[in-house]
């Protein structure tokens, strides 16, 4: 199960998941007979969030189910039909409606596999398409793309402290940003690395397992700790995990053993107990000799309270004998990155009389800001085990000369020269072809181990949180040397 259906918590149709501008310049293209000029467009973020050294992409299969769907239906159209400019006179008139409501959707479009790790600069997603079409998918795109690959790439974050054999849980739901946001972040997290949600429409949805514990609810309902474990277990005998910290938490533990004592007698065994405040590493290893003492070493220890990557690196490295990890608030609201600043930018559109692109770009004030011109792609180079080395960014439609250079774009003295015989893969990869999808989607499951492989690909280094290295992402001199000629076309020679 992968892309969601856009059904329940959506309207049939979503083309209008969009800002007004988009549907305001739409217009203004067919006024102007510039709607089928061919444009191309390119997603991408300009720096990694959580101040570290990679991203995971998400959100692709997502965007092509929306795209797949994209049509504005008659609902969609009267709603616009009744828009209204500040004289009172209708914002878009019937003959353009019409328009909408014919439009096919026929762009071609590449884009990086969700999981692959990617870096600032590099588009995630490039629209190549007639000019109207091509600007009406941005902030969709945007919406989704920014959103799951924030999630994920914080999923892999704290997939990355956990270890790769530790357990860990979602459990974000209910401080999610609404329903949406908690259906999108569940998706990601597991694309990012989690092992399972307690989010139960996430599961239905997308086939993601669903796990849990209880809440400290059940226990009060009982008075009586001993008893409200005695209880849950006879709902659940094979699948108990026992939240011990209601009253007093290596009290707590005490009553889950002498319940899961109970449990074996009868053929089952305790699966876990859940701490869920107090000092976590000084409870868990206290808890640990505790259930070993009694004979319950495979007991796991489930750790949850405001959890995330640093705090949970730290409880490891003092001890803490914790083994699967419930991570809510931090994950799914990315706590301290609230979004990701991806953009979609025109990078180049044909002449009026279609003799040639011309590829442009946005200035800004800082380098690192100015946009890229030109038809992308991003090659990544290998190492001879198959490990990313650096990426480089090209102009397609211009040949490539036979040596290659890499040229970083915040500094342009800092260059590296391609060995010839290099290894490298295309990491943008044709999805749409003339509007028809033209790849098979992996699932969900292959994007997530793909973004295990990817992730453990990267150097310590680039992964690491603090200070990470950056890892070396250059534009083909020939591509830099462009861009750097058009930024002084565009730039005004002001008086000194
Ligand atoms: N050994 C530890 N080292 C660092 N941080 C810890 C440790 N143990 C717990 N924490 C974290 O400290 C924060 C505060 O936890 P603590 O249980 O003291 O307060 P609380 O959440 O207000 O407790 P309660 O749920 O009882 O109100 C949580 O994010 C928790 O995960
Ligand atoms: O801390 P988070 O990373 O956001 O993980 C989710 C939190 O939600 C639950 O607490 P809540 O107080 O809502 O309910 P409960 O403790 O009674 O289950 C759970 O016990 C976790 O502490
Ligand atoms: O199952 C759990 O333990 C759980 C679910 C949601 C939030 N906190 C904990």
């Amino acid at each position: 199960m992968n892309p969601a259906p856009l059904s329940g918590l959506y309207a049939p149709s979503l083309a209008l998941v969009t800002d007004l501008y988009q549907l305001t310049m739409a217009y203004g293209y067919w006024q102007q007979g510039m709607q089928d000029r061919q444009a191309v467009f390119h997603l991408y973020f300009r720096r990694a969030p959580f101040q570290g050294g990679y991203a995971v992409a998400a959100g692709l299969a997502l965007a092509v189910n929306w795209l797949e769907n994209f049509r504005f239906s008659a609902e969609d159209l009267d709603y616009l039909a009744g828009l209204r400019g500040s004289k009172g006179t209708p914002l878009f008139p019937r003959e353009f409606l019409d328009y909408l409501r014919d439009l096919k959707f026929t762009c071609d479009i590449d884009a990086i596999a969700e999981g692959t790790v990617v870096f600032g600069n590099e588009p995630l997603i490039r629209v190549q398409g007639p000019l109207l079409q091509a600007q009406l998918l941005e902030t969709a795109l945007l919406t989704l793309v920014n959103f799951q690959t924030l999630i994920a790439t914080k999923a892999a974050r704290i997939r990355e402290a956990a270890g790769p054999t530790d357990q860990v849980l979602e459990f974000g739901l209910r401080r999610a940003q609404g329903f949406d946001g908690g259906l999108g972040a569940s998706r990601a997290a597991y694309l990012g690395g989690v092992d399972a949600t307690s989010n139960v429409l996430a599961g239905q949805r997308y086939g993601i397992p669903v796990r849990g514990t209880h809440a400290h609810s059940w226990v009060q309902a009982f008075g009586d700790e001993e008893k409200a474990f005695a209880a849950y277990a006879q709902a659940f005998p094979d699948d108990s995990v026992f939240l011990v910290d209601t009253y007093d938490t290596l009290e707590g533990v005490r009553h889950a053993i002498s319940v899961a004592r109970r449990m074996r007698a009868d053929g089952h065994e305790l699966g876990g107990i859940r701490l869920d405040s107090g000092d976590l590493a000084y409870l868990s290893r206290e808890a640990r000799a505790l259930l070993d003492e009694a004979g319950f070493p495979n007991t796991r220890i489930v750790a949850s309270n405001d959890l995330e990557e640093n705090l949970i690196l730290s409880l490891k490295s003092q001890g803490a004998r914790i083994d699967t990890w419930g991570v809510g608030t931090q994950l799914v609201t990315a706590y301290n990155q609230a979004a990701l600043g991806g953009v979609y930018k025109l990078a180049a559109l044909r002449k009026a009389d279609d003799s040639d692109w011309d590829f442009t770009l946005k200035l800004s004030e800082q380098l690192v800001k100015t946009s890229i011109p030109g038809i992308l792609q991003v090659r990544r180079y290998l190492t001879e085990y198959g490990k990313p080395r650096a990426d480089m960014l090209y102009n397609t439609a211009e040949p490539l000369p036979e040596n290659l250079t890499l040229v970083d774009p915040a500094d342009y003295t800092r260059r590296r020269a391609v060995r010839p015989e290099a290894q490298y893969k295309e990491l943008l990869e044709p999805i749409f072809r003339n509007g028809r999808r033209v790849l098979e989607l992996p699932t969900l499951p292959e994007s997530r181990a793909h973004a295990q492989r990817e992730v453990q690909s990267l150097d310590p280094s680039i992964r690491r949180f603090l200070n990470p290295h950056t890892y070396p992402v250059g534009l083909e001199l020939t591509l830099h040397d462009y861009r750097d000629q058009l930024i002084l076309e565009k730039r005004p020679l002001r008086p000194a």
